[in-house]
C-alpha cells in the first residue's frame, strides 16, 4: 500500500497545457475519486500516475519514491480501464493471470493468486469461460481481478462502472468500496458520476479545465464548496445561485432584501440548496414568488418559482404536492445553510444570508413581493 504525492506536475499535449501544476497527497488507504467534466484532465491524471504518461514537469512520489520516469511495469499499480480490455482468446483464468507473466512468481503461486482474486471477485466458476461468454458485469469483475491478481499498492480505475446497467452499478459500487476497504489499497477512481464519488470515496478531487477545483470529503465538497464551479458541479437538481449586491448587513437580489451576517459589500452569488428550500405562506416570508412549474418525482416534488430574483428551485419531501402551478409562495430556509460567494467565485466562510425580522432591521421590511 502506498502514500501518493504529485508535487506541480503538468502534463502537455503538443502546446496545449492540459494539466497545469497539480498538487495533491493520497493518504496509504485512502480512497480517492476524481471527478469532473468530460476533458477535465481526469484521466490524464490517473495515466501520470499508471506511468503510461510521462509528466512534462513535477514529481509524483510512492511512499516517498521519486517515481516520475519508472516505467508503468514496475510501479506495481493496478488498473482497470472503462472498456476491460480482455483478450478475448483467452480464458477468464489466462486473462487474471496474465499480469503475472511479467513477474517472479512460481506456478503454484500464480494458480493461488488467480483463484484468490477470483473468489475475491466472485467469479470462481467462470474461471474456464472466455469473455465473450460473459455478461458486462462479470467481464467488469474478470478486470478487477486481473489488476488485484499483482497484489498492487496503488489500484487505478478509470470509469469501471460506466458499461452496467444502473442497477449493476449500484451494487458494484458497494462491492468495490467493500473489496478496498478489506485490502486495504490505495484507489483512485475516475468518475464523471457525481453519485459514484460520493458514495464511494473518502475524499474526492473536483477537477475543472486541468485544474483542482476543490478536494475535500463528500460532505465538504456538498455543504461547503470552495468555489461557484463546485458549487454547482456537485449537487442534483443543482445549487440555486443567485446573483446579489451586498451592502453592509443588507443584500439585494432583484428587488428583494435579505439580511447579511455579518456585514459584507460588493457583488456576490447567493448559493442555497434547492432542499434547503422550504415553500412557506408568501405573507411569512421574505421572497416570495410565483410557482411555475411543480415536478413529483416520487419521493419528493420539485417547485420552479419566478421570484424577483430570478427562478428559483425548491425540493420537498414526500410525495404530496401542497403547491399548485400558478400560486404564490414564500420562500425560507435556515439561514446557516445559504452559501455566499465573492465576484471572484470564491465562498466566503462564515457569511451567511437570511430573513430577517422586520420589528428588528430596516432590511427585513420585504420590498417586493406581492
Ligand atoms: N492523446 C492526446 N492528444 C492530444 N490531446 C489529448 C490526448 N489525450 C487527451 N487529450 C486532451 O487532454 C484533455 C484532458 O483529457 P482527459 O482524457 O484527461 O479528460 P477526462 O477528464 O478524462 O475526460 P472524459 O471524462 O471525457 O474521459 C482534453 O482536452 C483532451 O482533449
Amino acid at each position: 500500500m502506498a502514500k501518493i504525492t504529485l508535487d506541480n506536475v503538468t502534463k502537455s499535449w503538443g502546446e496545449n497545457l492540459v494539466l497545469k501544476p497539480l498538487n495533491l497527497t493520497i493518504e496509504d488507504g485512502e480512497f480517492v475519486a476524481i471527478l469532473g467534466p468530460s476533458g477535465c484532465g481526469k484521466s490524464t491524471t490517473l495515466f501520470l500516475l499508471a506511468g503510461l504518461y510521462a509528466p512534462a514537469s513535477g514529481a509524483i512520489t510512492f511512499d516517498g519514491h521519486n517515481v516520475s520516469k519508472v516505467d508503468a511495469r514496475d510501479r506495481n499499480v493496478g488498473i482497470v480501464f472503462q472498456s476491460y480490455a480482455l483478450y478475448p482468446n483467452l480464458t477468464v483464468r489466462e486473462n487474471i493471470a496474465f499480469p503475472l507473466r511479467f513477474k517472479p512468481v512460481g506456478k503454484a503461486e500464480a494458480v493461488r493468486r488467480v483463484e484468490e482474486a477470483a473468489a475475491l471477485v466472485q467469479i470462481s466458476p467462470l474461471l474456464d469461460r472466455r469473455p465473450s461468454q460473459l455478461s458486462g458485469g462479470q467481464q467488469q469483475r474478470v478486470a478487477l481481478a486481473r489488476a488485484l491478481v499483482k497484489e498492487p499498492n496503488i489500484l487505478l480505475l478509470d470509469e469501471p462502472l460506466s458499461n452496467l446497467d444502473a442497477t449493476l452499478r449500484i451494487s458494484m459500487r458497494a462491492e468495490l468500496k467493500a473489496i478496498q476497504k478489506r485490502l486495504g489499497i490505495t484507489t483512485l477512481i475516475v468518475t464523471h458520476d457525481q453519485i459514484e464519488a460520493i458514495t464511494m470515496a473518502d475524499r474526492i478531487i473536483c477537477m475543472n479545465n486541468g485544474e483542482i477545483a476543490q478536494i475535500g470529503t463528500p460532505d465538504d465538497l456538498y455543504r461547503r464548496p470552495s468555489n461557484l464551479f463546485v458549487a454547482g458541479f456537485i449537487g442534483t437538481p443543482p445549487m440555486n445561485l443567485i446573483a446579489g449586491q451586498a451592502s453592509g448587513e443588507e443584500l439585494r437580489l432583484g428587488a428583494s432584501l435579505l439580511q447579511l451576517t455579518p456585514p459584507w459589500n460588493g457583488p456576490v452569488t447567493l448559493g442555497l440548496r434547492p432542499e434547503d428550500i422550504a415553500l412557506t405562506a408568501p405573507a411569512e416570508a421574505m421572497l416570495c414568488g410565483e410557482i411555475v412549474s411543480v415536478e413529483p418525482m416520487g419521493r419528493e416534488v420539485f417547485y420552479t418559482v419566478s421570484t424577483p430574483a430570478g427562478l428559483i428551485h425548491a425540493l420537498e419531501y414526500g410525495e404530496a404536492v401542497r403547491h399548485a402551478p400558478g400560486s404564490r409562495a414564500g420562500l425560507d430556509w435556515n439561514t446557516a445553510l445559504s452559501l455566499l460567494f465573492d465576484e471572484d467565485g470564491n465562498r466566503i466562510p462564515g457569511l451567511h444570508a437570511g430573513v430577517s425580522h422586520p420589528a428588528s432591521s430596516r432590511a427585513g421590511q420585504r420590498l417586493q413581493a406581492n
